[in-house]
């Protein structure tokens, strides 16, 4: 696995309460070497907990990671110089310049001053460095963070959720940046539930839904052939029976805002034949791109309903046909 920055296989972890909660269920990820990777997955699903076990936060129950070919977290000595994260607002002093705050650090970690100045221009906080911490924005006050963590030069950067709270032009500069960082030649890895942001930026991603991997590679891999899917506009009326004389036909249609949309790389003139055959007539019909962010709805509904039904099945509830 030494082409992966980070592995994990079977990754498992529960939290104790009232009830045993499974946040991580046999997790098996692979983060290339270099290039923006992007973990994503709904509010809830493991992303947080799996980063912290990553970097020895928490223990796993079960399973295996390494970082850099490391296991983790035996060997975390031994990588964690090359791992720099942000996984909560990290504390600054107010009052201080966003340079005095660094050096502080650097002295702290051991780390030579004059790279202070060097990890302000690559977050492009030079101009601002002079300038209280108290008097930046929230996009430059993350900025600090990450430049904080390029003090010792790491090779993978992981940052959880970095654009949370911001507005569009402090999203904008995290994700400049951390493009940025990875043409450098480093491994970045961030999570977020904002697919549409990531997807612009990531090289590759893995998409995972209650702490399993539902789906992993390039975005362009990911939408696949769902890369063109057919939009059938008809009267209010006539949504389901349309829905079901496609799907009669083997296409894979959902309901999109009282839209039908026909999946996979189908001709929208065949669509027009087999709906006009019973007597349906399209207002519209036309080629759609679908991106990342509507892969990401089917493929977590499809596994949230796979679940469903084998809880179901365990419990006798379901249809047993289904
Ligand atoms: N310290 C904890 N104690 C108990 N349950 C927890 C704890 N931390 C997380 N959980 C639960 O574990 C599950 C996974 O949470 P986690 O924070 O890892 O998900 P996430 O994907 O990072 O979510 P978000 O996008 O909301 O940050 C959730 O059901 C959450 O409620």
């Amino acid at each position: 696995m030494s082409d992966c920055a980070i592995s994990t296989d079977g990754l498992r972890k529960s939290y104790r309460g009232v009830r045993r909660r499974v946040a991580v269920d046999g997790l098996d990820l692979r983060v290339p070497v270099g290039g923006v990777h992007g973990f994503l997955g709904p509010n809830g699903s493991g992303k947080t907990t799996t980063i912290r076990m990553l970097l020895g936060l928490i223990r796993p129950d079960d399973g295996e990671i390494r970082i850099f070919g490391h296991e983790v977290p035996a060997a975390l000595p031994d990588v964690i110089a090359r791992v720099g994260a942000i996984v909560e607002s990290p504390k600054f002093f107010p009052n201080f310049t966003g340079r005095q705050n660094l050096e502080l650090l650097a002295s702290a970690i051991g780390t030579k001053r004059r790279r202070v100045s060097k990890v302000l221009a690559e977050t492009g906080l030079a101009d601002r460095a002079g300038d209280r911490f108290a008097t930046y924005s929230l996009g430059m006050k993350q900025r600090l963070a990450i430049a904080a963590t390029l003090l010792k030069e790491p090779d993978l950067l992981i940052f959880d959720e970095p654009t949370n709270g911001l507005d569009p032009a402090g999203i904008h500069e995290i994700r400049t940046t951390m493009r940025r960082l990875a043409d450098e030649g480093r491994t970045v890895l961030v999570s977020s539930h904002i697919l549409a942001e990531v997807e612009q930026i990531a090289d590759t991603v893995s998409i995972i839904g209650r702490g399993r991997l539902i789906a992993s590679g390039s975005v362009a891999e990911i939408i696949g052939d769902r890369a063109e899917s057919v939009r059938v506009v008809l009267r209010p009326d006539e949504g389901e029976s349309a829905k079901g004389v496609l799907t009669a036909a083997g296409l894979t249609v959902r309901l999109d805002h009282g839209d039908l949309l026909v999946d996979g790389a189908t001709d929208p003139a065949d669509v027009n034949r087999l709906l006009a055959e019973q007597g349906l007539y399209a207002r519209e019909l036309g080629g759609v791109r679908v991106g990342l962010e509507s892969v990401f709805l089917e493929l977590t509904h499809d596994a949230e309903l796979g679940r469903t039904r084998r809880r179901d099945r365990r419990h006798g509830t379901g249809d047993e046909a289904a």
